[in-house]
């Protein structure tokens, strides 16, 4: 027989919650779904009208191990004040399935005009189907009657084939309580139902700082091979030297290898026989070196045994050739304080054999000392942690590629958020994925490039693990990222308006994500949680967040907070995760906004005469640091952090921001 299907029934009842023997509608609607044959016992549970306990329930039985194909829910769906089961459902449904809705609707109207007070919503969330019953049992029996017959189907086309193996190790939670968050925009409401004032808090940038790093999840181990690609990785393992170096006992110099006598003993001069010669790349066994006799040596090459020293060329003279002409036969040591050791790098004496090279949190930098000693020891292969891959989007119906040749017409603007967005994160080493252009209309396009983005198919051919976006996150109608992300792809955003100039509306999200194809090592290392950064619109604007905001949660994913090496300890050593920061003198009087943290573009150079930096603004005029203004950072290189206040910073105070 085949398996059977997994059902669920929650009932909201604030009554029952209190009383379960009161309760009538578990057992009703049980009844039903046992006469089909096709359902397992249902999962039961009871809760208060509770928003945050309802959904705390959905999510249990859709996204967790415990996971199940359908999700009654009963009660909470009437007029009442307390009703308010179909707002807990509704931002947790991916799809809606309003047929379902209606079919049950007209099944109760066939009984009572009461059925008009009805608000049901049914939808999948991921692979389940969820569906809301009226809470009295009669209503509930009515309404699954209606549409029980088509509901197996139903949930065996929203669950797929694997379904169950790929929600056999549930999802790592990394979502704020749901009731401490508000709701967006609902797209489909109309205009007395947007909201005039963001129902987002306003956060300060430490608290949304604080917000990223939390919610930014761990680093992934990965083992790389030895090559310039690991620049800009962080080793996640301590590594040790599996060669010496050097591993013989080499020459520093070129010069002839003597046999010194101990310090003290008898002069180095003296005119001596050539026995050999030895090249730097010599590969088989060495003559010992005969008392009284020298052999010549390039630097680099491996003492002949019995020798302990080098002399250098420079302090020898050639006293005979051979007869043919073409070789030394003897030369004049001219140095008579040769002593044993000199010139010679012992084996193991630049780096031991199995000594620690480099340790866990050790960057791997562009300097090259780090691949150097790596490839010195044959290290072939380091564990170091997985750079994170990230998505550029832009969105909105008003942007051209910046390199189409057609001239502009309209309210057309070219696209400049995504050049240099995706520069800024290229330059800082991290993969980036050129996700191209959302627009507003149809709004499943912006879902299906998040979506496409986030399961490595369409122009991210391999998923990314952080996307960015760019507009629409503030107010207007069009502005979707907030709806899309909390409605669609169930996401939670962690903030949606930071205290700040530029930079106001920025948003940032996680979004679950379940790694497709069960077992691989690959799909093993994906990141369970993937992040959603949506930046303002205003090129400036998404510029200054990207640095601010984005740079340490990439930081953190690409390891660079696991540094064994305190900074306590190490004062002298910049702060890791983000930008470096220091104190500067202003050149000049900067402006103030009463509000607003202010992130001000601006040139900050080190005085020759006293050493200290000095700042002057990219543009202090009316218009000068306006957020549609891009060119403000074109020659900026830092960003002058100017606390909320009156009037102005004073030219020639130190700011320690
Ligand atoms: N009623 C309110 N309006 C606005 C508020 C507010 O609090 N209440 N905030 C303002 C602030 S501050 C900012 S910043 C912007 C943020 O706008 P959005 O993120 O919603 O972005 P859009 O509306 O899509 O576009 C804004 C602006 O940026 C241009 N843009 C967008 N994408 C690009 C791109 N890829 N390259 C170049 N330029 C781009 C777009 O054409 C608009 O001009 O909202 C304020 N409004
Ligand atoms: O906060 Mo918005 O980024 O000023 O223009
Ligand atoms: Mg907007």
């Amino acid at each position: 027989m085949a398996t059977k299907l997994k059902p669920a029934i929650l009932i909201v009842s604030d009554t029952a919650s209190q009383n379960p023997a009161s309760d009538k509608t578990i057992d009703a609607l049980t009844s039903i779904l046992a006469a089909e044959g096709k359902w397992a016992p249902p999962a039961v549970r009871i809760v208060p009208d509770n928003v945050p306990q309802i959904q705390q329930c959905i999510r249990d039985w859709a996204d967790g191990a415990d996971w199940h194909n359908l999700i009654l829910l009963s009660g909470g769906t009437g007029f009442a004040v307390k009703d308010n089961t179909p707002e807990a459902v509704s931002p947790l449904i991916h799809r809606f399935a309003p047929g379902l809705v209606h079919g049950m609707i007209a099944a109760s109207l066939n009984v009572t005009p009461f059925a008009m007070m009805a608000r049901p919503v049914a939808g999948v969330r991921d692979k389940s189907l969820i569906m809301t019953l009226p809470g009295s049992p009669k209503g509930a029996m009515e309404n699954l009657d209606a549409v029980v017959k088509l509901l197996p189907h139903a949930c065996l086309q929203a669950a797929g084939a694997n379904s169950r193996g790929m929600h056999a190790g549930g999802v790592k939670k990394l979502e704020t309580d749901a009731a401490d968050r508000p709701q967006s925009n609902d797209p489909g409401a109309g205009p007395n139902r947007r909201h005039r004032s963001s129902p987002y808090p306003m956060l300060s940038v430490e608290e949304a700082l604080h917000r990223v790093s939390e919610n930014t999840p761990e680093p992934t181990v990965v083992e790389a091979p030895v090559n310039s690609s690991l620049v800009g990785s962080v080793i996640a393992e301590d590594v040790y030297a599996t060669e010496a170096v050097p591993a013989y006992r080499a020459s520093i110099v070129d010069g002839y290898a003597i046999i010194a006598p101990a310090s003290g003993g008898t002069t180095t001069k003296g005119v001596f026989p050539v026995a050999s010669i030895t090249h730097a790349n010599v590969s088989g066994n060495l003559e010992p070196l005969k008392p009284g006799t020298i052999a010549r040596i390039t630097t680099g090459a491996p003492l002949p045994p019995n020798a302990n020293a080098v002399v250098m060329v420079e302090d020898t003279a050639l006293a005979s050739s051979t007869p043919d002409g073409q070789e030394e036969a003897t030369v004049e040591i001219l140095a008579d304080d040769i002593e044993p050791g000199e010139n010679v790098r012992e084996p193991g004496s630049d780096v031991a054999l199995g000594s620690k090279i480099l340790s866990r949190g050790d960057a791997i930098s562009s300097v090259g000392g780090e691949i150097g000693v790596l490839a010195a020891t044959g290290t072939k292969a380091i564990k170091v942690f997985q750079k994170p891959r990230i998505g550029v989007l832009s969105t909105g119906d008003e942007l051209v590629e910046h390199d189409d040749p057609r001239s502009l017409t309209g309210g057309q603007i070219r696209d400049s958020n995504r050049p240099s967005l995706l520069s800024c994160l290229s330059s800082w080493g991290f993969p980036t994925v050129d996700l191209g252009i959302a627009r507003d209309t149809p709004a499943s396009e912006l879902e299906h490039a998040l979506r496409d983005s986030l399961r490595g198919v369409g122009r991210a051919s391999a998923s990314v693990d952080v996307i960015i976006t760019t507009g629409g996150v503030s107010m207007g109608e069009l502005d979707l990222l907030k709806p899309t992300i909390e409605r669609s792809l169930g996401g939670t955003i962690h903030f949606g308006r930071v205290s700040m100039k530029p930079g106001k509306p920025t948003t940032f999200a996680t979004v679950p994500f379940k790694a497709a194809g069960g077992s691989s090592a690959s799909s093993q290392q994906e990141r369970q949680s993937k992040l959603i950064f949506s930046l303002p619109g205003n090129p400036a604007s998404a510029l200054v967040t990207l640095n601010l905001f984005v740079l340490p949660s990439l930081h953190k994913l690409a390891g660079l907070g696991e540094s064994s090496q305190s900074l306590a300890a190490k004062p002298w050593l910049p702060p890791q995760l983000g930008l470096p920061r220091v104190a500067v003198v202003l050149t000049h009087h900067f402006p103030l906004d009463p509000k607003r943290t202010e992130y001000h573009r601006a040139v900050v150079t080190a005085s020759r005469s006293d050493g200290r930096m000095y700042a002057t603004s990219t543009g202090v005029d009316g218009v000068g640091q306006r957020s549609s203004k891009v060119g403000t950072l074109a020659k900026a290189n830092a960003l002058v952090v100017l606390r909320a206040g009156r009037g102005v910073a004073i030219r020639g105070r130190l700011s320690r921001h």
